[in-house]
């Protein structure tokens, strides 16, 4: 079809782009192709500067450790199952544990209930629910989920929006008290962004920092962003891998090299040398990226740039970059770029040793570019990274082959189901991967790691 194309429907006509170069000049016009929704106006930059400072490195290592205990324990109760239908129930679990450690500043076990009740839920079981029922938040607000007569599910929803709130309006209160009484912050995302708006008030006076609501909502923004794309790529690269033994031990082989059976992981040394660990994290997310960015034209024509041709997009269409033909282009990505081959990230060396491959800038957008790409983009590197350190130095996984089914036809099966049975429901997911449960074998000679780290 080529570089650009357009999709004609009676509501808006869409505009597909699968141009690295244009893809960035999109990204870096932000004026010129602004989103369809919550703009890039002068409340949202007043907020984004505050809330890229909350993601630094101390949080990042507040998040490894918590992850690498969180993966142990999971790890710990598959290899103990003969049958594992719930990786993905077990992934969300862990990724929302390892995000209330590091973003509101609350450790958790493993092990979470999924049940929802309308007794005074705990801040993570509430936040839990929130997650769950996001696109019915979203689609009825919090304003009418609150009326009395409304059926159970509503009530119960709504319960968890007060508990959540509740908590962020206690850790608010006191981190404002520590703040004044000049305490050390936890370092967690929710202190941080407190201390950075107080920061900027100190600096420009009150109205440059955040008001008490806009914590809340960048709180909860990093919450309903940064779960479930996390969550969502861990179950696919775990069934990737379970198809794909050979990229195991090339893992296995990384991890060996970078942690051995050291009981003690350090984020700032190890997390670097884990770029295998990242490879099949860019990887999974090259086919299977979970949030697609639309922009649009507004009401004005904008030029753009493809190839050496230059066309006027007309005002009100949408602007979509097609993650499909870009992430998968053979110019870019070689002759087999729909095989999912994490090796082709890395410049071939020394396990523990290596390079990343050079990209075109443009070709993987995963995480978008410009100034509103993903600020925790490290954040969902670090906690990925440490959780397919803990499993795959433990154990390695297969598919359970069905009833005279062979090992080989229970691997391409797994491909096929991710193939043909992914879909977006609000981000894209594997839609049923319990109907492949997968086992978990220890890995002879594996130490299990303990949840002691720095
Ligand atoms: C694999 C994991 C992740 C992926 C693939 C991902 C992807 C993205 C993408 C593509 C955007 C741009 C959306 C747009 O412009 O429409 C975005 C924005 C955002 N992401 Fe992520 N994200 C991930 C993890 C996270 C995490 C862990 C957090 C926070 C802890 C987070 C917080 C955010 C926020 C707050 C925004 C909005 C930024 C803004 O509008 O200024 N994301 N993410």
């Amino acid at each position: 079809m080529g570089d650009i194309w357009v999709l004609v429907t009676p509501l808006k006509n869409w505009i597909y782009v699968n141009d690295p170069d244009a893809l960035m000049s999109i990204f870096k016009r932000p004026t010129d192709f602004p989103r369809p929704v919550w703009a890039e106006g002068e409340s949202w930059r007043r907020q984004r500067k505050i809330a890229i400072r909350c993601f630094n490195e101390q949080t990042n290592a507040i998040l490894w450790a918590e992850t690498i205990a969180l993966a142990g324990d999971v790890l710990h109760r598959w290899t103990k199952i003969p049958s594992l239908v719930s990786a993905a129930d077990d992934m969300r679990t862990l990724t929302l544990n390892a995000f209330s450690r590091a973003a509101l500043g609350k450790s958790f076990e493993s092990q979470g209930s999924n049940t929802e009740s309308l007794a005074t839920p705990s801040a993570k079981e509430s936040l839990r629910t929130i997650l769950n029922n996001l696109v019915f938040i979203l689609a009825f607000g919090t304003e009418f989920i609150s009326y009395p007569w409304l059926p159970q599910r509503f009530r119960i929803v709504h319960k968890a929006w007060v508990t959540f709130r509740s908590h962020l309006i206690n850790t608010y209160e006191a981190e404002k008290r520590d703040f004044a009484e000049d305490k050390l912050p936890d370092h967690n995302l929710m202190t941080l962004l407190i201390r950075a708006s107080q920061d900027e008030v100190h600096k420009s006076g009150a109205s440059g920092g955040l008001t008490e609501s806009e914590i809340y909502g960048n709180m909860f923004a990093f919450s309903s962003a940064g779960h479930d794309t996390t969550a969502n790529t861990f179950t696919f690269a775990i069934y990737f891998l379970s198809a794909h033994p050979q990229y195991q031990d090339w893992l296995f082989e990384e991890i060996q090299a970078v942690l051995g059976d050291r009981e003690i992981w350090d984020y700032r040394t190890d997390f670097p040398r884990l770029k295998r660990c990242l490879a099949v994290m860019f990887e999974t997310m090259r086919l299977y990226a979970p949030i697609p960015v639309i922009k649009w034209t507004a009401d004005k024509t904008q030029p753009l740039s493809v190839g050496n041709k230059t066309f006027l997009l007309p005002p009100q269409c949408i602007i979509a970059p097609s993650y499909g033909a870009v992430h998968t282009d053979p110019r870019f990505w070689g002759s087999d770029s729909l095989v999912w081959r994490p090796s082709r990230w890395i410049k071939a060396g020394n396990a523990g040793n290596e390079e990343f491959n050079a990209i075109l800038r443009g070709s993987f957008i995963g995480w978008s570019e410009g100034i509103r790409d993903c600020p925790g983009r490290k954040f969902s590197q670090v906690e990925f990274s440490a959780a397919i350190a803990v499993l795959f130095r433990g154990a390695y996984v297969d598919p359970v082959a069905r009833d005279g089914e062979t090992m080989d036809a229970a691997r391409a099966r797994v491909l096929d189901l991710i193939k043909n049975d992914s879909g977006t429901v609000l981000l894209l997911q594997m839609l049923h991967p319990e109907r492949a449960p997968l086992r978990w074998s220890r890995r002879e000679k594996s130490s299990e790691i303990s949840a002691k780290s720095e």
